[in-house]
């Protein structure tokens, strides 16, 4: 049969019908331009019978007008495809969107001309300019532009070269082949337990079956070193490999990890990437060439040709769910994918996820453990400061044992690291005048003082002012006040407090490129940085030999607001940040400050206990019905004009309907009840895991006919409670 039915990727369509003309065959996941009325869309063959549609005559079809040449996704990323949609409520075509992430590619190979030396004498004057680029240029290969910034001469120059026969063009693929990664090139001496479970894991990717590892071992045990002999093991196959990282700014400690161990640089993808790298990427991962990819979550839908195994490195981490368009949590989808392709996946941490965990304790997921620090480095001792007694002194955050510990570490040359998570100078700034606030034009959100770019800026849509010099309400000059601190004001502190110290505020304003990353990283394990202060982004991963004392400004910030997941963030980000303390033969020692020491996930840093502090939280999941014991969903609705929001969500609440194993709460304005000029509200269901969960809210949904300006979204399992 010559009739096809295409997933078009066009969200506002449904699969669309069409016939193949005379002798082009296209077999299920082949990618298809069609036309539309007067436009053309791009699709992807679907297999037949699998999307619901009308079943037009055959003669009224029409043809496709071209196969693009790029290999068919191949059938488990299909099926991954459809389970994603399903799972998250998520229009197919938006899934399949993160496929094909890269329009260039799919025109098929291109060519761009480089050029080199011909080796002849050419004819015409020899200049001196033409010395030098014959002399630099020897072996080279380039663009003009490449060959002019090596040769150091201007591109008219090698133009008139070329015009004289000394420099000839050559045609290549601009998709040059990515270096190949050498398994065997420096293989670590594992210790005895890391021996043990690589093999394991070597085994799982021999076997290339669905295998699910909960890689589980304390900061410091060397889990990278122990999963990147599987990674090697499945190069040896000629598999593939996919490491998923949960921020761009770790991957320059992982590349540089890579190298060292592989040989070569392993093929990254992420959102920032330029589209020629983009286009480069999506090919050799598509047609099999690229062995090892390293990238953030979209990475993870990308038509592998043979992929052997999947990693997804701090898999604790709540980036990994994306909370806008398609919400997946890339972590649960990883696993899906092993199982739709039969292969491994380990999720690696120090700090598991609750729901990963029970997965282990139930036996779905295979626990792999390692102990204890690697080379007999022990795990840091940890002080809490009770700021109740404590008291910093007015206008200050840091405690008196806190500055101590920074002193001794000064003076014995070793390094600290302040943890707050909050970027900034100061998350709130007011009017001690007249009280006034700034606030978001577009966000219930306050604007927060950054006094190194001297702006006011909300964190949530970007918008950005200058700081003024009166306040706008009541006109009186040099009155606003910051309130509260972020990393900016406790870098001032320390300032103060130790003026011949070298410090670095390291945060997402900060680190903002993977230049800077590598360039903070090298600083600080050059030991140019006597005290870093940073945000999140410096909890995890980094490993700096001489840091002996991590100092928790405010362990209480992240308990607050109670969200579902709070306690369990808490403890994985302070346990994280704790982990990079004493990572060598220096001991390490974490301060805590905080105002509840007794608040469980306080008191279970406080004592190391992570098994106490987990069977808490897992009771207190059970009795609420919370994952992994019950299921949460929410809907948010959303609409430039106030009043159409609460049309209708409350029209979406009428309508509401009523299983004894889903409870629905809301509508009610969402906690940032403005988001980037948007109404918001929502509501929240929870379900117990025997109801069909998806199938009650899609029904629901469906039922309503909304204003064309109101967005609906669903979120799955949602992490964002805002
Ligand atoms: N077998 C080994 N041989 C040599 N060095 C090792 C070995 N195992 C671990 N290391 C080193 O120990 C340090 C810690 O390892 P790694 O960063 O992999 O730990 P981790 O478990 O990922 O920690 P975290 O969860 O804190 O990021 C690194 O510097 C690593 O190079
Ligand atoms: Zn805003």
């Amino acid at each position: 049969m010559n009739r096809i039915r295409l997933l078009v990727l066009n969200a506002a369509l449904g699969p669309l019908d069409y016939r193949l003309p005379e002798g082009v065959s296209a077999p299920a996941g082949s990618v298809v331009i069609a036309p539309l009325g007067p436009r053309k869309v791009t699709g992807i063959v679907w297999d037949e019978g699998r999307l619901p549609g009308e079943e037009i005559a055959f003669e009224r079809l029409r043809p496709i007008l071209e196969v693009l040449p790029v290999p068919p996704l191949p059938e488990a990323l299909r099926r991954l495809i459809e389970w994603t949609a399903d799972y998250y409520c998520a229009a197919l075509a938006s899934v399949a969107r993160m496929a094909l992430a890269s329009g260039g590619a799919l025109g098929g190979p291109a060519t761009m001309t480089e050029y080199r030396l011909t080796g002849s004498e050419g004819s015409g004057r020899m200049t001196a300019q033409r010395k030098t680029a014959l002399e630099k240029l020897s072996g080279e290969q380039g663009t003009m532009r490449e060959l002019a910034a090596l040769a150091g001469v201007s591109e008219g120059v090698l133009r008139g070269m070329a015009g004289s026969g000394l420099i000839e063009p050559v045609t290549v693929n601009i998709d040059r082949p990515y270096p190949a990664a050498d398994p065997d090139h420096a293989p670590p001496d594992l210790s005895p337990v890391q021996a043990e479970v690589s093999a394991r894991l070597v085994d799982a990717v021999k076997a290339q079956a669905y295998a699910p590892f909960l890689l589980d071992g304390v900061t410091g045990s060397g889990k990278t070193e122990t999963y990147f002999e599987p990674v090697a093991e499945a190069i040896r196959m000629g598999r593939q490999v996919l490491v998923l990282l949960p921020e761009i700014a770790l991957t320059e400690n992982f590349l540089s990890r890579f190298a060292a161990r592989f040989g070569a640089a392993p093929v990254l993808w992420h959102s920032s990437l330029k589209s020629t790298e983009r286009r480069r990427a999506w090919r050799a991962i598509a047609d099999g060439s690229a062995q090892v990819v390293v990238g953030a979550r979209s990475a993870l839908f990308l038509p592998y040709a043979n992929l052997g195994l999947i990693v997804v490195d701090e898999a604790h981490e709540t980036s990994f769910k994306q909370d806008e368009g398609v919400r997946y949590n890339a972590r649960d989808v990883s696993v899906m994918r092993a199982r739709f392709e039969g292969l491994p996946v380990v999720l690696a941490s120090a700090t598991p996820a609750l729901e990963s965990l029970h997965m282990a304790d139930i036996g779905v997921y295979e626990r792999l453990e390692l102990p204890s620090r690697f080379g007999g480095a022990s795990l840091p001792t940890v002080r809490l400061i009770n700021l109740t007694r404590e008291k910093p002194g007015s206008g200050r955050w840091l405690a008196g044992p806190l500055v101590d510990g920074l002193r001794e570490r000064l003076e014995r040359g070793e390094q600290s690291l302040l943890f707050l998570n909050r970027r900034g100078y100061a998350p709130l700034t007011l009017c001690r005048n007249c009280g006034h606030r700034f606030k978001c034009p577009s966000c219930s959100a306050w604007l927060v003082e950054h006094r190194l770019s001297a702006r006011l800026a909300c964190h949530h849509c970007g918008f950005e002012t200058r700081v003024p010099e009166k306040c706008p309400e009541c006109g009186e000059s040099d009155c606003l006040v910051a309130c509260g601190p972020g990393v900016e004001r406790i870098a001032d502190e320390v300032r103060d407090l130790f003026p011949q110290a070298r410090l670095a505020v390291a945060t997402s304003d900060t680190l903002n490129t993977p230049e800077r990353a590598a360039e903070f990283i090298a600083m600080a394990e050059g030991r140019a940085i006597d005290i870093i202060i940073g945000t999140q982004l410096v909890t995890k991963g980094f490993h700096f030999p001489d840091l002996t004392l991590v100092g928790v400004v405010d362990a209480d910030l992240g308990l607050e607001g109670g969200d579902l997941r709070a306690g369990e963030r808490t403890y994985s980000q302070i346990a994280q940040v704790a982990g990079r303390a004493g990572r060598e033969a220096k001991a390490g020692e974490v301060l805590i400050q905080t105002r509840h020491p007794d608040a469980p996930v306080i008191a279970a840093l406080a004592d190391g206990d992570r098994d106490a502090f987990y069977a808490a939280e897992t009771e207190a999941r059970r009795d609420a019905g919370a994952p992994p014991f019950g299921r949460w969903a929410a809907i948010i609705l959303s609409s430039e004009d106030e009043k159409e929001a609460r049309q209708a969500a409350a029209r979406l609440g009428d309508v509401r309907p009523r299983f004894d194993d889903c409870q629905i709460l809301g509508p009610a304005p969402a906690p940032l009840a403005l988001l980037r000029g948007r109404y918001r509200y929502r509501f929240l269901v929870n379900a117990r895991r025997s109801a069909n969960l998806q199938a009650v809210l899609r029904d629901w949904i469906a039922g309503v006919q909304f204003a064309p300006g109101v967005r609906v979204g669903v979120d799955i399992d949602p992490y964002s409670f805002v």
